[in-house]
């Protein structure tokens, strides 16, 4: 895939499978391409060679069934939410599900509460911490129903505690999600996925079981 002149992703080959990985993590240096590969499942940049497939959609002729098929937790919450209120978001995501309008408010308020922003539900979004937002572009993402999730650095605004809960959803994820692709500098959060890829310069420098590709990116920084 190129941004202009210069090729940002170059000779992937890469299979993820949520059966054997239903959490990947991505890490590596700034710039190294991280986000690119997984706004390339989300049909936000297209490749200029190759093919991406997701669940078998293809982003250049399915756009409007893979966005309802994936959901992408962008890293500044202030490019996703969209409503005056916390309970509003979290609602206007739930017109993409299932549930009959009519429950969508009382739902919302459940879903902010479980995400310890119960609080927060009437309040105006520009009033919540920059880690509470990103937690409620997180919950509103997941109250649509995605069965793929795509997190770009989903961590970096939250302290301690709320990272580790955020690691444990990603770990564990409410229906219908069955994969999670986390982009990332949280090594913790890292450390959760089944497995990782360490992309640099735009290809993938290593990939496989957590333990061995956060040692070695340890030890080369
Ligand atoms: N829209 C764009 N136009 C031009 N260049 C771009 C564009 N998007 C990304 N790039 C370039 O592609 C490269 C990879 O960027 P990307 O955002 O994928 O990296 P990253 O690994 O997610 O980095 P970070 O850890 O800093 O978020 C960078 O050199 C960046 O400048």
């Amino acid at each position: 895939m190129h941004a202009g002149p210069r090729p940002v992703l170059h000779r992937l080959d890469l299979e993820l499978d949520p059966a054997t990985a239903p959490l990947t993590a991505l890490i590596g240096p700034n710039g190294s391409g991280k986000s690119t590969l997984l706004r390339l499942l989300d049909g936000l940049v297209l490749p200029d060679a190759g093919r991406v497939t997701v669940d078998g959609l293809d982003p250049e002729r399915q756009l409007k069934q893979l966005r309802r098929h994936v959901g992408f937790v962008f890293t500044d919450p202030d490019a996703q939410l969209v409503m005056p209120t916390a309970v509003e978001d979290v609602a206007l995501s739930l017109r993409r599900s299932d549930l009959p309008r009519r429950r969508h408010d009382e739902r919302a308020r459940e879903l902010l509460a479980e995400a310890g922003l119960g609080e927060l539900a009437d309040r105006s979004v520009r009033e919540a911490s920059s880690g509470q937002r990103q937690l409620l572009a997180l919950t509103s993402v997941l109250a649509t129903g995605p069965r793929v999730l795509l997190c770009d650095e989903p961590t970096t605004l939250l302290d301690l505690r709320t990272a580790r809960r955020v690691g444990a959803v990603l770990r564990d994820p409410p229906a219908p999600v069955g994969q999670v692709l986390v982009a990332t500098h949280d090594l913790d959060l890292a450390a959760r996925a089944d497995r990782v890829l360490w992309i640099q310069g735009g290809r993938v420098h290593a990939d496989g079981a957590p333990g061995d590709v956060i040692a070695a990116y340890r030890a080369q920084a």
